[in-house]
């Protein structure tokens, strides 16, 4: 089996669908945590690929781009869709999350710099607000479609679990509300109940994304 090693910060983020991915396919890897803020990121960022995180090295092959990493792993576990039309759909679920969170990103970016009160209140209304009705209405669709309750095909994918892993930060900082989307709160419960990941999640580290 070859070895596999993820590089990220001490976080969820854009690494966590990898890391679930590992746990649901029964995959032993390094889990890397870099500590933000005490100069090791700063020390290595020149020596990664793309000069960011996550980068997945597999028996000396680096791989960066988070869901780079992840269709990689998917495909390789088995969680990339059965068929080219399904994998196509779970490529295109992924991409409309990556639209997203490039909004969504606006928000933290503001926030770290300290932005003021009325500026947050300016991105969350025109900016934030706007992209999560176009991405909820866009999975709630896929969803009604869809039967099995995952959202694509009859098994889990990745894209469901870069869905439930993103409805949980969105939670987090008060943007995803379950009883107004009983439909994207199934399918995050879904996700986090598979028997093969409930260790992990009971004890994995929480972190606001
Ligand atoms: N599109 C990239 C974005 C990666 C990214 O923004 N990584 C951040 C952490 S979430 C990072 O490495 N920040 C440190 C830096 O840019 O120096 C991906 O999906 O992997």
């Amino acid at each position: 089996m070859p070895s596999y090693k993820l590089t990220y910060f001490d976080v969820r983020g854009l690494a966590e669908p990898s890391r679930l991915l590992f746990h649901l396919a029964g995959v032993p890897f390094e889990d890397n945590r870099i500590v933000f803020g005490d100069g090791t990121w700063e020390k290595m960022k020149d020596s990664t690929p793309f000069g960011q995180m996550p980068v997945l090295n597999v028996d000396g092959f680096e791989i960066p781009q988070s869901m780079a990493i992840a269709r990689f792993l998917a495909k390789k576990f088995g969680f990339a869709g059965k068929t080219p039309e399904e994998q196509a759909w779970v490529d295109a679920i992924v991409d409309q999350f990556k639209d997203f969170f490039g909004q969504f990103r606006q928000l933290i970016i503001a926030q770290r710099a300290g932005k003021s009160a009325d500026e947050i209140e300016k991105i969350i209304s025109e900016v934030v607000n706007p992209a999560r009705e176009t991405y909820f209405k866009a999975l709630n669709k896929i969803l009604e479609k869809n039967k099995s309750g995952f959202l694509v095909g009859d098994g889990i994918t990745f894209a469901d679990l870069v869905i439930a892993e993103n409805l949980l930060s969105l939670k987090n900082f008060g943007f995803f509300d379950a009883a107004k989307e009983p439909k994207l709160a199934a399918l995050k419960e879904k996700v986090f109940n598979q028997p093969s990941l409930k260790e992990y999640l009971a004890s994995r580290k929480e972190s606001q994304i």
